[in-house]
């Protein structure tokens, strides 16, 4: 068993989103949490960024995709990103959970979602 995990956690991006018009009309901050299992091992990387997933690269693509366009569901946005892992990046799996900040009361609602190659 040798099972790596990348994680960004609490992510905040910026985003349009909600299945009332009014909601999708202003902008909204969700928060998004990723968790990647690279294809490599930590211990086949030689030390190189180009062998791992870069969070860093992952956190700007994720905020330029929530920013683009306007979704109904928070689930559209989490295979969205999903995707984007696993297509841009070298991660066999991705778990993607999203919290927003709609409902005054509750703390927060998401959604959870894990995909693989
Ligand atoms: N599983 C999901 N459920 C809901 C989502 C979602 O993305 N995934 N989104 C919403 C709404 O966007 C938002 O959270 C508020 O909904 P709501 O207040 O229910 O909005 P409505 O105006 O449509 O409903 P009213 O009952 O008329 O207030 C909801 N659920």
């Amino acid at each position: 068993m040798n099972e790596g995990v990348i994680r960004i956690s609490g992510l905040k991006v910026r985003t349009r989103i909600g299945v009332p018009d009014e909601e999708r009309a202003d902008w909204q901050d969700l928060l998004v949490d990723v968790e990647m299992h690279p294809k490599a091992a930590f211990s086949k990387m030689n030390d190189e960024i180009s062998a791992t997933v870069d969070y860093h690269a992952v956190c700007l693509e994720i905020e330029e995709l929530a920013e683009t366009g306007s979704r109904h569901l928070i689930e559209t946005l989490a295979d969205e990103i999903a995707d984007l892992v696993l297509s841009r990046h070298s991660a066999k799996a991705v778990t993607v959970k999203i919290r927003k900040f709609i409902l005054p009361q509750t703390e927060w609602v998401g959604v959870e979602l894990r995909k693989s190659v």
